[in-house]
């Protein structure tokens, strides 16, 4: 395709040097080939502008910046205002705007936008759509998936997965867009059917600094109609953040357990099986029944019924759609076990997820309850006293451990997270000895040795919730990514358990 085509949405014609052909488009100087395009993005760790001489060696043919850069003369240099934006709109043409045409629902909020993505993928095939999912666990069509690097992909990314969607007979996508993404115009060139806003508590204040301007990156996706489109948005309005939202915006639904939301609960029933729930709707009542389990649930079943209602589906396809949802992967998902106890890996991985992870669990009165969880390396630091200090709340035991320490200390993270739990139980618990727990915590750093630890403390009618890492089949230590999986852990525990405790009785 000719270097004119591709940049005319965001450069005028007149301003190109000369017209090339570009057979591909890359941010990554390390990804270039001859015949690319490549867009100089300035980044957190580096600036992308540095690397344009080394894009042009390795067979760049013009280069999209934001200021001129020291390159021979037959490079072409199309100068731009905002790179980022930029490269979205050129992947869209260049990948022949494969989001035109189709039904296009974002989910966005810190805690529940995958569990959202399941739920509307499940009521959109009800409805007849092929919907592909962009989001955490993996970009996909049906169960055909392929594990994805981040919750939104990076425009270039994301055109180009899209296209190969589009040519394998999708027509809808249901995608979770993450604050980094409204920041860095990710999902610039989809125009959004319906968005949804499940919640804002703490998180990425790395990136974000404050909960305002992490507030105003979510709620972007909202308040630029001319770029993400004019459509009705779905708010819980349950969240304090969402009823500020709402306040702002033109004409939303808003949903949540309260008397004036628009989509709101007359009745409920949870147990571990999953909800039953009546809904009064503008459209009439709506009685969900889904696999899902615990009070946040009910919130993103919510969310899910309100973004059927502004797209205009059928009571019976949203109902037919909700009860046919699969459980997610890594989210309150239990393991078999012949303990008598309850064990459960899940995803949350910040305070608030933690906190409604451990009430849904504490519902269900158990004996007592025993947490494995750690942080992430590279990431907010902190929520890690504020997990700290829920998991000791809502905990018999805590096993303090690690999580992805990605490239910093594991020690060091640890000693975040003893801040916080220290405020709620100053006890460490007497090693090995499960009269000693109550209101205590350990520190076992390797995951493994975590799990094993935990699993031996578990007698009958307790539970062992075992979170951060979820559907993640990895573990990130230094650089190095290595195969690790909480649910396959847990039943290699188990199994070592056994065979101890076997072994004890043919002694006996
Ligand atoms: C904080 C953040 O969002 N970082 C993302 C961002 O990086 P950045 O802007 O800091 O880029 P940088 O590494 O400084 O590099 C600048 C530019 O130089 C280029 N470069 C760099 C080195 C080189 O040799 N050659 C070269 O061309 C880079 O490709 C890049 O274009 O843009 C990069 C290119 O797309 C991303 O890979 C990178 O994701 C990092 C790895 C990351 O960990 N991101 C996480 C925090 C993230 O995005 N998370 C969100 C939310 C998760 C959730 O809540 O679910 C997500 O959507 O996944
Ligand atoms: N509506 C909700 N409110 C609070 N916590 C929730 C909600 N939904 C899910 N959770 C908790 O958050 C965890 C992550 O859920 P989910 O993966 O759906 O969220 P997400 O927004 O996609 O997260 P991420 O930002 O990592 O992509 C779950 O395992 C659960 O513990
Ligand atoms: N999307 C989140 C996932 C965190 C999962 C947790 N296991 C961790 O590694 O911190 C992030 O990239 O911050
Ligand atoms: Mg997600």
């Amino acid at each position: 395709m000719k270097l004119s085509q591709i940049v005319a949405d965001v450069t005028s014609q007149g301003e190109l040097a000369a017209d090339v052909e570009i057979s591909h488009l890359a941010y990554d100087s390390r990804c270039v080939r001859p015949g690319t395009l490549f867009f100089a993005l300035r980044g957190v760790l580096v600036d992308g502008h540095d690397y344009a001489k080394s894009a042009v060696e390795r067979g760049a043919v013009a280069v999209v910046v934001e200021q001129p850069v020291d390159l021979p003369d037959e490079i072409v240099q199309v100068v731009v205002d905002d790179s980022r934006y930029a490269m979205a709109r050129c992947a869209a043409c260049f990948y022949d705007y494969p989001a035109q045409g189709m039904l296009i629902v974002g989910v966005t909020g810190t805690n529940g936008k995958t569990t959202m993505t399941y739920l509307l993928e499940s009521v959109l095939k009800q409805a007849g759509y092929t919907p592909a999912v962009v989001g955490t666990i993996s970009n996909r069509m049906g169960d055909d998936a392929v594990e994805a690097e981040h919750t939104t992909p990076e425009s270039l990314d994301l055109q180009r997965i899209l296209a190969e969607f589009k040519s394998q007979g999708a027509d809808a996508l249901v995608i979770e867009v993450s604050s980094h993404a409204l920041m860095q115009s990710r999902v610039v060139g989809l125009t959004f059917d319906v968005a949804v806003f499940t919640n804002l508590t703490p998180e990425h204040l790395d990136y974000h600094k404050n909960m305002e301007s992490y507030f105003a990156a979510k709620t972007r996706l909202f308040k630029e109609p001319q770029i993400y489109g004019d459509f009705t948005a779905v708010v819980n309005t349950d969240d304090p953040y969402g009823a500020k939202l709402v306040r702002e915006l033109n004409e939303p639904l808003s949903v949540g357990m309260h008397r004036g939301a628009d989509v709101r609960v007359c009745d409920v029933e949870q147990t571990m099986q999953g909800t039953v729930a009546t809904l009064e709707t503008p459209q009439g009542e709506i009685t969900v029944r889904s696999p899902l389990v615990g009070p946040f649930n009910l919130e993103n079943l919510l969310c899910a019924v309100g973004a059927g209602l502004v797209l205009d589906l059928p009571i019976t396809t949203i109902e037919q759609g909700l009860a046919a949802a699969n459980r997610v992967p890594g989210r309150l998902e239990p393991v078999d076990n012949t303990l008598g106890a309850l064990i459960v890996v899940d995803y949350a991985h910040t305070g608030d997820a933690l906190a409604k992870a451990l009430e849904a669990m504490a519902a269900l009165k158990p004996q007592r309850i025993i947490t494995v969880f750690g942080c992430g390396g590279d990431r907010d630091t902190l929520k890690r006293p504020a997990m700290g200090e829920v998991a000791g709340r809502y905990s018999d035991l805590s096993i303090v451990t690690s999580d992805n320490p990605r490239t910093e200390n594991p020690a060091k993270i640890i000693d975040d997270i003893k801040v916080g739990i220290e405020r709620i139980c100053p006890n460490l618990a007497v090693d090995g000895d499960p009269d000693s727990v109550g209101k205590c915590y350990v520190v076992i750093e390797d995951r493994h040795e975590a799990i094993v630890y935990a699993v031996n403390q578990l007698r009958a009618g307790d539970l062992l919730l075992i979170a951060g890492k979820g559907h993640e089949d990895y573990q990130v230590i230094g650089t190095q990514k290595i195969h690790f999986d909480d649910r396959e852990q847990v039943r290699l525990a188990l199994e070592q358990r056994a065979r101890r405790e076997d072994g004890h009785e043919s002694d006996q």
